[in-house]
């Protein structure tokens, strides 16, 4: 591997977190807020059409760089269905979001959304005086929805965060003042993300260490530009300290709102040069990396992966813990990195909310990806990074928050697909950067 002296910049789109935030805020906004670069893929389309559904007007420019959404000026009141698709935020914001409204609300979404864990933001609800039938204690489930008042509620946020961000987005729409006391919080990054766009969007907000207020009062429309996807620059990010190239990312830098750029402090441990600036962030890797470290990623999980694939390559084991709440996303992360870097023959010692990746050198092999997008977005970079091919058995499932993803990292690196350019990695052939349904050509370089 080569030093790469010059940075190529790596096009990453914009945040699903905040995009999906601003869709539903501009949605309860008393006017029209503009969106730009907002991320386009199906994690957002599916809460952006959820809003429509529910009477906000999106329009989107020929493009899709800029989304004009028009507010209720309020909580929904048409009633009707709610479909979530494989996305967590539409299953646990948009919920309190009618809740506050009027009308008869079901929500349901794909198997694998109904698999994962609504109860505490249900019996939140239910406490608030919602009334919420969740026969399965997650969707589908059926809100009749006659407003909301506030009061003071502990909230089991230990399962994960976007309960809390839910019920606080929603706050603003109720009668009376909301005080949320969350409990065992995971993720809180993603807490403040939702504190901070909700006060740009208008909102009273009044956050202490253990509790936070929100005042009634609603939301004022809010021109935002979205940041790029901190954990879609991960991937890109990895690539560049396991390959010994560097890649920069302009636009997400130190006033970002998303905790996940904190991935680059795994990188630095791991000896990759990092660089975060107002304009935004480079990663040069060394071509060597650095293991022989515990790291406890729990408020960044979505990044675990990313770094766990790439760990083979570092020379002493790395341990990464906090990560029990990352069983309960798409897949069970934990299991699914543990299983897969297992199949290329890597050894790695699975706990409870931690996992032990010893060097190794990858053997070829298929990648189960089990429908979850970070799956296969992290052992592409593994299969860049070692040039071993691993084959996904569902490349297409990198649309839920970047369906340009392989194409991407073929720009950014056409000399290192497995097997050479052309090679059986390259765009076309059976490897894993050119699986079916993913790419049929390689953009121009820079
Ligand atoms: O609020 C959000 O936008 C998110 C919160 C996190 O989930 P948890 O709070 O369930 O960990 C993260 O994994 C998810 O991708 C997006
Ligand atoms: C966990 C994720 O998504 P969500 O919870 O929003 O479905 C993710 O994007 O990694």
């Amino acid at each position: 591997m080569h030093a790469d002296p010059l940075p190529r910049t790596a096009r990453i789109p914009g945040s699903k977190s905040i995009t999906n935030r601003a869709l539903l805020l501009a949605a309860a906004a008393d006017g029209t807020s503009t969106l730009r670069a907002p991320l386009v893929s199906e994690d957002t389309l599916a809460f952006r059409k959820a809003l429509t559904d529910l009477g906000a007007t999106v329009r989107a420019a020929s493009d899709e760089s800029r989304w004009t959404v028009t507010g209720l000026g309020g909580a929904p009141r048409g009633g009707g269905p709610v479909w979530c698709a494989d996305a967590g935020t539409a299953a646990r914001f948009l919920p309190p979001f009618t809740a506050a409204g009027r009308g008869t609300y079901r929500f349901d979404g794909s198997a694998q959304l109904r698999a994962r864990p609504l109860r505490p933001l249900v019996d939140a609800l239910d406490r608030l005086g919602a009334r919420v039938r969740a026969d399965g204690g997650g969707l589908p489930l059926e809100i009749t929805a006659t407003g909301l008042d506030g009061g003071e509620l502990d909230l089991d946020s230990s399962l994960s965060s976007q309960y809390l961000s839910g019920l606080l987005m929603a706050a603003p729409l109720l009668r009376t003042p909301l005080t949320l006391r969350p409990e065992g919080l995971v993720s809180r990054p993603y807490v403040d993300m939702t504190l901070a766009l909700m006060r740009r969007f208008g909102a009273g907000v009044d956050a202490y260490a253990d509790r936070v207020t929100i005042r009634p009062g609603g939301y004022r429309p809010h021109a935002l530009d979205i940041e790029p996807d901190a954990s879609t620059a991960s991937y890109f990010l990895a690539a560049a300290a396991a390959c010994g190239r560097a890649v920069s990312v302009p636009g997400l830098g130190t006033g970002s709102l998303q905790g996940d750029l904190r991935f680059v402090d795994v990188l630095a441990k791991a000896g990759a040069r990092v660089s975060v600036t107002a304009e935004g962030t480079t990663v040069a890797g060394t071509g060597r990396l650095r293991g022989g470290f515990d790291v406890d990623m729990g408020d960044i999980s979505d990044t675990f992966m990313t770094f766990a694939a790439i760990a083979p390559l570092a020379d002493a084991p790395v341990t990464i813990h906090g990560i029990a709440h990352a069983r309960l996303k798409e897949s069970d992360r934990v299991a699914a990195v543990t299983a897969n870097l297992r199949a290329c023959g890597v050894r790695v010692d699975e706990g409870p909310d931690r996992i032990t990746v010893h060097p190794g050198t990858p053997a070829p092999a298929r990648i189960a990806c089990r429908r979850d997008h970070r799956i296969a977005m992290s052992f592409s970079v593994l299969s860049l990074a070692s040039g071993v091919p691993l084959v996904l058995d569902d490349p297409a499932c990198v649309g839920k928050t970047f369906p340009g993803f392989h194409a991407e990292l073929g720009r950014l690196f056409p000399d290192l697909l497995p097997g050479g350019p052309g090679g059986p990695g390259a765009p076309g052939g059976p490897g894993v950067l050119g699986a079916p349904g993913v790419r049929t050509s390689v953009e121009e370089g820079e």
